[in-house]
């Protein structure tokens, strides 16, 4: 059975007299602990999608279901890694990791000892008690990922979350992700226009093209680039095959035409 399951779904805005189809028609079925890249050129209905799997509004047709029950019945734990890291710069890094929990009544010695060690697991030891300015772009983002994983979300809903990084720690990071979520068996699905990334990290890559959003192409990233760590994974032949394929796709779809309704 499908851990998160979309049948045609479909998406209309309203504004300024104006309906804009931003999704149309969008069916896919998610595994659990599967990790799933979705490319596409901007305004392709990405973000839409992320919202409505994150339950912030409710598509206008269609069904989403989370082990087969409807998504706004289902009391599902969501975590978000964004661009930004929105750590809070008062708080100390223990009580920035901790504050998901804080906020749900949970922070007990066991958790702050899970934090502790999720800390150690992304390279931050000893700096629980250091403030989010004294750390670098990449150490913070390694912060959020704690903040996310603390929680033990069912979901991660990952939007761009290394595209603010440099080249260098990007890399890193990916291989670090990639390393947890496989590790803690976590559903992952990141939105991204870096066709390298949604390469070495996916298990599967969804293709959509704009105007009206929708799903062009899914792709199953061959075993032998899943087998690899993601920094080695660019090393193989098959990933520059794939790259340039995904590339073709993403421009053929870009020269075709959309509608905006009024
Ligand atoms: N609140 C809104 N009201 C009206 N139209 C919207 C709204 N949000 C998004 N849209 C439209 O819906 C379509 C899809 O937008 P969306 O932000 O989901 O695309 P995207 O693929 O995430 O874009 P980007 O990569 O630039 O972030 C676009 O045509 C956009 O203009």
């Amino acid at each position: 059975m499908a851990f998160l399951k979309l049948e045609h779904v479909s998406h209309l805005y309203f504004s300024n007299k104006t309906y804009t189809k931003a999704l149309d028609d969008i069916s896919l079925s998610i595994n659990r602990g599967e990790f799933i890249s979705i490319l596409g050129s901007s305004g392709c209905g990405k973000s839409t999608l992320l919202s409505i799997i994150a339950g912030i509004i409710k598509q206008t047709k269609g069904n989403v279901l989370l082990n087969n029950i409807p998504l706004h019945q289902s009391d599902y734990v969501l975590g978000y890694m964004l661009q930004q890291d929105y750590l809070f710069p008062w708080k100390r890094i223990i009580d920035n990791v901790l504050i998901g929990l804080k906020v749900q009544k949970k922070v007990s010695k066991k958790t702050r000892q899970k934090a502790l060690k999720l800390l150690d697991e992304v390279g931050l030891p000893h700096l629980e008690d250091t403030f989010p300015n004294e750390l670098s772009g990449g150490m913070r983002q390694r912060v959020a990922l704690v903040r996310t994983l603390i929680t033990n979300p069912e979901i991660l809903l990952l939007d761009e979350p290394f595209s603010a990084l440099d080249y260098q720690t990007k890399l890193k990071l990916e291989d670090l992700v990639y390393r947890l979520l496989k590790q803690y068996h976590k559903t992952a699905i990141l939105v991204t226009h870096d066709i390298g990334e949604a390469i070495s990290l996916s298990d599967r890559i969804i293709l959509m093209d704009t105007n009206p959003g929708r799903i062009s192409t899914i792709i199953d990233v061959p075993k032998v680039l899943r087998e690899e760590k993601p920094f080695l994974v660019r090393r193989q032949p098959s990933y520059q095959q794939l790259f340039d394929h995904i590339w073709a796709s993403l421009n053929r779809g870009s020269e075709t035409n959309g509608s905006k309704e009024t």
